[in-house]
């Protein structure tokens, strides 16, 4: 095979697998959908749907509750906090899933966030009575922040409507506006009934009046952007791997996962932040020596040069390296219970690498609403989304979050505790929408680590 084929291969391969996560408010019929996708498309064990079919029995339910499928996790969420969002796999001939399942009441914000921000698509629910609603705003505002490449509307309940064609037509076309002022620029809208089954899997008999494809469909072919070689190679080094066996005197690899792009033996790099260069002399992916690796592919690089790497260090393309300073300007959504002020000292966790950093300011904060200023900037509560001004005690190789989905975003750490604060996506984030009245920096560092 050449090396041509084999990143066809990897982009091919790629595309058999959409990772997608579920919005909606409240008893929009999230679950329902999920358990109907779940049991149309035949992927659930018999033992479990025996056992949705008695508990719905038990409950003096004639048909099963579908929404039980997807129970048991629930419950589990409800006991602790710690489990946000359960992830699902599921497969059919065609494609292979990964769903964010996010629920839907309380914390939506972070939840959502957490769910769809590694997602290639968001299913965004509304209840046909109801149609938009300010969580659908803002479910399509988050869906907008995390570049979910595509949104689909799934207009539910319309049986509850009398499957009408113009209710459909009104509640998509208001979406659709609202979807193609935020910058997305894929929306699928599909008027199903997840309890009757219209739709979801099976074409609706009633709903005769739809010529589009049902939710499955569309999940099995809607193209996924995968091609590795399209982006930039970005190879954050986890470890610095040195056996130092007789065999191997001068053995020295750097082991890591690719977060973007195709690396190739003979690629010329240059180590970020550092800016020192040297040339691929070998790649090993799972034990065999290889030509070239790709994105998401774990593998171990070894170069010409014996330079000084360690972990938390970017091995990019010595011709398309990743920008690298140490003020960070971001939108973030805060997602601890403790608000984030300016003047905060965090830790920033950007793929292998952590470093202290100070909050400088917080600009603006957005009304998710309808994106416009908060008027009360200066602070960021759980849920809230914004835009914050970073210094980094070390500089940061950070791509735009346009650019790479992967190196664009980060996280921030209480370094007391450890805790997770905030997540950022680096650089702008609608076109106009982020800009606001400025505030002023927080207090001075004081001279114990924290002044840079
Ligand atoms: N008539 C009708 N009822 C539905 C439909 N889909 C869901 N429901 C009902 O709506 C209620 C809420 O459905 P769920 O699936 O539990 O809603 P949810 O969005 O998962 O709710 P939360 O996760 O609690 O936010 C249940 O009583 C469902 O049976 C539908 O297409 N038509």
């Amino acid at each position: 095979m050449t090396a041509a084929e084999t990143a066809d291969t990897a982009a091919i391969s790629a595309t058999s697998l959409l990772r997608f996560a579920t919005a909606g408010s409240v008893d929009d019929g999230k679950s329902t959908l999920v358990g109907r996708l779940l049991h149309d498309s035949k992927s659930v064990l018999s033992d479990q749907l025996a056992a949705v079919e008695l508990a719905s029995r038990n409950r003096g339910q004639a048909a099963p509750d579908l929404a039980l499928l997807t129970d048991g996790l629930r419950a589990e969420r409800e006991q602790g906090i710690t489990i946000d969002v359960a992830y699902r796999y599921f497969a059919t001939p065609r494609r292979r899933f990964i769903l964010a399942d996010t629920p839907g009441h309380v914390q939506y914000t972070r939840n959502m966030v957490t769910g769809a921000s590694t997602a290639e698509l968001a299913i965004i629910l509304v209840d046909a009575r109801n149609g938009v609603v300010e969580q659908t705003r803002r479910h399509a505002a988050v869906a907008a922040l995390l570049r979910v490449p595509q949104v689909v509307l799934a207009v539910n309940k319309m049986d509850l409507v009398g499957y009408e064609e113009p209710v459909f037509a009104r509640i998509a076309a208001e979406f659709g506006r609202y979807a193609t002022s935020l910058g997305v620029r894929d929306v699928t809208a599909i008027p199903i009934s997840a309890l009757a089954g219209d739709n979801v899997v099976t074409p609706s008999a009633t709903m005769d009046w739809y010529g589009g494809p049902t939710v499955l469909e569309h999940l099995e072919t809607v193209p996924v952007a995968h091609d590795p070689s399209a982006e930039p190679a970005r190879f954050p080094v986890q470890y610095v791997i040195r056996p130092q066996s007789p065999e191997h005197p001068d053995f020295r690899g750097y082991a890591g996962q690719l977060a973007s792009g195709v690396l190739r033996v003979g690629d010329r790099v240059t180590v970020q932040p550092s800016g020192l260069t040297s040339t691929v002399t070998a790649i090993d992916a799972l034990g065999q020596s290889v030509d070239l690796a790709w994105a998401p592919q774990s593998v171990t690089v070894s170069l010409a040069d014996d330079l000084d790497i360690s972990r938390g260090d970017l091995l990019a393309p010595a011709d398309a390296t990743a920008p690298t300073s140490q003020d960070v300007t971001a939108t973030v959504c805060h997602l601890h219970d403790r608000p984030l002020l300016p003047g905060a000292r965090v830790l920033v966790k950007h793929t292998t690498r952590t470093v202290k950093a100070i909050v400088r300011e917080i600009p603006s904060r957005l009304t998710l609403d309808d994106l416009s200023p908060h008027p009360e900037p200066g602070r960021l509560a759980a849920n809230d989304i914004g835009r914050v001004v970073l210094r980094t005690a070390e500089p940061l190789a950070l791509d735009d979050y346009a650019v790479s989905r992967t190196t664009g975003s980060f996280l921030l750490l209480d370094p007391a505790d450890g805790a997770t604060l905030t997540a950022g996506m680096a650089g702008e984030a609608f076109a106009d929408a982020a800009a606001g009245p400025g505030t002023d920096a927080g207090p001075g560092a004081a001279d114990d680590g924290w002044d840079f």
